[in-house]
């Protein structure tokens, strides 16, 4: 058995309870409130912001062009594609994208997004890649799965977003889990066990997003944002 798919087992029960998530279960129905809705927008704008420079991070530790390319690559994607399935959140939820950029991070986001961080700036590149990889293969799968089983038609709320991840055949996850394959091969025990322990953790916190952004999760206390 390959390390991806070993990874992937592992993971089998966070795979199904993210599925199962009220969240994702009303992107299926068409059945969120626009507060949700909104507040996933918020949130998944500054994560997707620092993702961007994780990956430039990454691509400080490459040590050929091939790897480079493909993290530029993914820049891109983030930068010019994954502001799609943001504006059918925007539009079902009847707010401009813009009104919902800038926000602070909430308990969660931030979390997560600190998890990554610190991978990135201490890890090796297998260890970034088992880091980042559950942000598209949940994805990818939620995508496949409500394709199949909800099949929309164009009169469905969320016809753009499910399209838009379950369609993906180019996709990023195959590259990431061939990478990782042939990095672990080189890797040390040590190094194999932190890329399981990243890679479980990144899973649990896309199990969290998505609770945050349905309980529309927030700090304890508020406390107001001075503008300087
Ligand atoms: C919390 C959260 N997790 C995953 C994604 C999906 N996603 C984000 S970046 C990217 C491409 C990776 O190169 C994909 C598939 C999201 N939007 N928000």
């Amino acid at each position: 058995m390959s390390f991806s798919v070993e990874l992937r087992k592992e993971a089998d029960p966070i795979f199904n309870a993210i599925f199962e998530h009220p969240f994702v279960q009303g992107i299926a129905n068409g059945d969120l409130k626009k507060e949700q809705l909104i507040h996933y927008v918020k949130q998944d704008f500054e994560y997707l912001n620092a993702f961007i420079r994780i990956y430039g991070m990454a691509i400080s530790k490459c040590k050929d062009r091939k790897d480079m390319e493909m993290f530029n690559k993914q820049i891109s994607f983030i930068l010019n594609s994954e502001t799609h399935p943001h504006h059918n959140f925007c539009q079902v939820a009847d707010v401009k994208y813009e009104e919902l950029q800038g926000y602070p991070l909430s308990p969660t986001a931030h979390q997560y997004i600190r998890h990554m961080l610190t991978v990135a700036h201490e890890g090796t590149l297998g260890e970034i890649i088992a880091v980042l990889l559950p942000c598209p293969w949940t994805y990818w799968e939620i995508g496949k799965r409500l394709l199949t089983e909800v099949n929309p038609d164009r009169s469905h709320p969320f016809y753009e977003w499910i399209h838009f991840y379950g369609n993906r055949t180019d996709s990023i996850t195959t590259k990431f889990c061939a990478r990782l394959d042939e990095l672990v091969k080189e890797a040390t025990n040590i190094e194999k066990e932190k890329m399981k322990e990243h890679f479980l953790l990144s899973c649990q916190l896309e199990y969290m997003f998505w609770d945050m952004a349905y309980k529309l999760e927030d700090w304890p206390v508020k406390m107001e944002v001075i503008q300087s």
